[in-house]
């Protein structure tokens, strides 16, 4: 507020700055040319001036001046005239009317109104709830962008493209070719329904023009999705997200109504900043859009004018060319965010790129250099992890294969060996607690400890282990979806420690990972397509191989064209495996491929692994030892990520089985028979029937028995009638027995590793202090390599019924020795086969 003859006006302004809201500058001047220089030199600041001519008993003269210019009318007062002068007018009316009557509260009423509109005049939506109402638009697209990101990683989608030998450029490719083309039907539908419902903005301005605004403004969206989505691992919080962005650019967009920062009072730093949010530039596009078509004479935007300011003004510091330009540097630029952070940020598999990666010429040529790294939250704070301890293998089979692979290593000569796993080790580092960088971190996991193994050729090696031994992690190393810590393997001599490898490695590997990796929307047949271009295959050749693979996965011309969402369990597993056979692969690695799937359609799938066990190697994990049994060349059992023993099924079963196991079944017409049938068994082998009931008993017949088996048999069955007997089986124990006692064995070594121990009172009278788990069988003494001084005390011990302790195949109670001092051992062999060795160290006398 500005005036001369300051002191007869001081009173006035104090009241009217309570009507308007405003800082109100009160300056003496002396003449009216004062005032008009004043407001000249600083148009951005003062809204207007009340100045006082003549005030005396006759008359009081006084004067308004709005300042009406662009950068007033945008920061302050749309309509200078109605909301700033005019209340100004009636304000300094009611004061000199209350000073005349001499009341100070005289009611002085004027309310101001516009006039009714006339019919058909022009909207001006757009430049008003138009921004807000076209982010909203936008911000639809945006959601879907981010939660299909999102999914894409949660579903493993992406890892199962990996694995098949997608390469990332061709995914960010695909992905921005399939947005873009969605972008433009979005926006061109946009524009057309903007024209629909006679928007000024889209009748006036040049079609190309405005479209290119929507086009651009969706792309940077995009590629903002793009790089949001690298920190979010749950699509749950990706529309929570796409709210947030909407907030924020609601926010802006009220914060920029004034002008901020396109006009000439704010620097260009704060229009740079700005302009780095998306929403910013699309709202400036179409304040600019909405300037050129504000009055009927004003042509619009068209493609020649586009870096010119319409209006033209000389405070104009934005145009479209300006938005257009900021719009694809922002494409660009969250582009490069999007995929460095990709790879710097732990992917779902914990995996992550060294932070420099991109200085690595390697990673730009192709030839290692990008080497991945654990996750964890930086690579200050996990440093080296620490190897777990090297063990030399107990058993001696797996011992052999171990000095097998290493001497292959040194001398070469694995011409037949399809994969050779080389002392394999995978740790992960402990999770931080905390986010970002540096903070407590947990103790590392070692999931895989050295790990020594070959796979050959046209051989089926069947891994097996109970949960958590280590098998998942073993073959993601082997796909190269988790980087190993120490150790390397080959895959057809090609090493999976380099990116090069890793690239020639997947055009020859084929995964069935172990949960279905499948797109709901797409059908059985899509995914095998998809698939084959992945892997390569030429285009003419798709159609007759996904027919072939269809056909053999039982999958019905129908069912191959109905999304995949609608499948079974098993649908979706044989899905899955036919996936993994494409492209004729020379390893195949299956990973459970039948959970779930019911004992049909499992034979179904064993049969088609059967048929594709010729000419290539295959790596099957499962849960199922007849599985095993049935299809595997040789078998590997893990636990606790050490390979616990290898090989066929016939020596797994041999060696770690409890034995023999013979079924007689008889009539049970007479109960004494059982009884003699019993007792004959008893005498001569000293077992007692495992279970039995009215037609038959079972025995499992120690392994130390298998020289009198034969005479034993031969009795028998000469005296079938007379005991009764209708049939007579005898097998070897099943691999299921094996495998629980290679993983009982590792549980009890694993709770005496973590000092997990248990009391056990033995007849003697004397508390020991057991590992958690331990079963008891038998004492031999044995030494061993780790105790070549020393002797190793296998301890082999079971409660009898009164919880006191026999050894096992003596029917009399035998007092324990204090310590290492045994009588008369039990067959080693057999007790090794039960029980659990434990080092004295690890007997803990209570
Ligand atoms: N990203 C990870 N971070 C930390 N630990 C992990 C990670 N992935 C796996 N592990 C751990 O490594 C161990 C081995 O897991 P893995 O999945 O290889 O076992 P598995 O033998 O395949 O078991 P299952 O039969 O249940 O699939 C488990 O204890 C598991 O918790």
């Amino acid at each position: 507020m500005i005036s001369f003859g300051v002191a007869k006006i001081v009173k006035l302004l104090g009241i009217l700055s309570k009507e308007l809201w405003l800082i109100i500058l009160v300056l003496a001047f002396n003449t009216r040319e004062e005032v008009d220089k004043w407001l000249f030199d600083n148009p951005v600041r003062c809204p207007g001036a009340l100045h006082f001519n003549v005030i005396n008993g006759n008359i009081i003269s006084y004067g308004i001046q709005t300042n009406s210019t662009e950068v007033m009318k945008r920061r302050v007062f749309e309509d200078p005239t109605f909301k700033f002068q005019l209340p100004l007018q009636l304000a300094a009316e009611r004061e000199i009317a209350r000073t005349l009557i001499g009341d100070q509260n005289f009611p002085w009423v004027v309310s101001l109104k516009e006039f009714a509109h006339p019919p058909g005049e022009a909207s001006s939506t757009t430049s008003s709830v138009g921004p807000i109402f076209f982010l909203a638009v936008a911000i639809f697209s945006f959601v879907f962008q981010i939660t299909a990101f999102i999914t894409e990683k949660e579903l493993k989608l992406r890892q199962a493209m990996t694995m098949m030998g997608l390469f990332d450029t061709a995914y960010w490719l695909s992905w921005i070719t399939w947005e873009g083309l969605l972008i433009f039907i979005s926006s061109l539908l946009t524009v057309i329904f903007g024209m629909i419902f006679q928007f000024d903005i889209f009748l006036r301005n040049n079609f190309i023009v405005v479209f290119l605004l929507f086009f651009l403004f969706q792309l940077a969206m995009t590629t903002f999705a793009y790089w949001l989505s690298a920190f979010m691992n749950k699509s749950a919080s990706a529309t929570t997200v796409a709210f947030c962005v909407f907030i924020v650019g609601f926010v802006t967009l009220m914060a920029s109504s004034g002008g901020y920062p396109y006009s000439p009072g704010y620097n260009q730093s704060h229009r740079d900043w700005w302009s780095l949010f998306p929403p910013n530039l699309l709202n400036a596009g179409l304040q600019l859009l909405a300037r050129a078509t504000e009055t009927p004479k004003d042509p619009g935007i068209n493609w020649s004018t586009r870096a010119k300011c319409l209006p033209a003004e000389p405070t104009c510091v934005i145009t479209m060319h300006d938005v257009y330009i900021g719009l694809v540097r922002l494409f660009f630029l969250f582009f490069v965010l999007a995929v460095y952070f990709d790879n710097i940020i732990p992917n779902i598999s914990g995996v992550r790129k060294s932070k420099f990666y991109f200085l690595f010429p390697g990673y730009w040529t192709g030839k290692g250099g990008s080497k991945v790294r654990e996750g964890g939250c930086c690579s200050v704070c996990s440093g080296s992890l620490p190897r777990p301890q090297i063990t030399t293998p107990d058993d001696e089979d797996v011992l052999t294969e171990e000095n097998t692979v290493k001497k292959q290593a040194m001398e070469g000569g694995y011409s037949n060996i399809a994969v050779q796993i080389r002392g394999l080790i995978k740790t992960y580092p402990g999770k931080s607690k905390g986010c970002c960088c540096c903070f407590i971190t947990g103790p590392p996991f070692h999931s895989v400890k050295g790990l020594w193994l070959n796979v050959e050729k046209d051989q089926l090696l069947c891994l097996l282990g109970p949960n958590g031994a280590g098998k998942t992690t073993t073959i993601s190393c082997l796909t190269g979806i988790n980087p190993v810590t120490v150790g390397d393997a080959l895959v057809y001599d090609e090493s999976i420690r380099s990116s090069s490898g890793m690239t020639n490695i997947r055009r020859m590997m084929g995964v069935c990972p172990q949960f279905d990796i499948l797109w709901d929307t797409l059908s059985g047949q899509e995914h095998l397509q998809l698939f084959a271009n992945i892997k390569g295959l030429p285009p003419a050749s798709i159609d007759t191989v996904v027919e072939k693979l269809l056909a053999k996965s039982k999958i019905t011309k129908v069912a191959a064209k109905v999304r995949s969402c609608s499948y079974s369990g098993g649908m979706k597993r044989r899905l899955s495996v036919a996936i993994a056979l494409i492209g004729d692969p020379t390893l195949v690695i299956l990973d459970e491929p039948t959970t779930g799937m019911d004992p049909i359609t499992r034979r179904h799938v064993w049969d088609i692994i059967e048929d594709a066990k010729k000419g290539r190697a295959i790596i099957l994990t499962t849960h199922s030892m007849e599985e095993a049994d049935i299809l595997s060349d040789r078998i590997a059992i893990m636990a606790k990520g050490r390979l616990r023993c290898i090989g066929t099924s016939i020596r797994l079963k041999s060696r770690f089985g409890t034995g023999f196991i013979a079924t007689v079944s008889f009539s049970g017409e007479t109960t004494s028979q059982p009884e003699a049938l019993k007792h004959f068994f008893k005498s001569r082998l000293d077992v007692v029937p495992k279970e039995e009931n009215k037609s038959f008993l079972t025995y499992v017949i120690p392994h130390d028995k298998e020289r009198v088996l034969t005479d034993f048999f031969t009795e028998l069955q000469g005296r079938e009638t007379e005991f009764g007997i209708k049939d007579i089986q005898l097998g070897l124990t099943t691999l299921e027995e094996v495998f629980m006692n290679i993983a009982k064995q590792a549980e009890i070594e694993s709770a005496a590793a973590e000092g997990k121990f248990t009391t056990l009172t033995l007849n003697t009278g004397q508390s020991v202090g057991v590992p958690v788990g331990s079963r008891f069988v038998g004492i031999p003494g044995t030494k061993s390599p780790q105790n070549p001084g020393g002797i190793m005390v296998e301890v082999y011990w079971e409660p009898d019924d009164s919880g006191r302790l026999c050894i096992s195949g003596h029917s009399q109670h035998m007092p324990i020795p204090p310590h290492i001092q045994l009588p008369d051992p039990p067959n080693a062999k057999s007790a090794r086969t039960l029980g659990v060795v434990i080092d004295p160290a690890q007997l803990k006398m209570l």
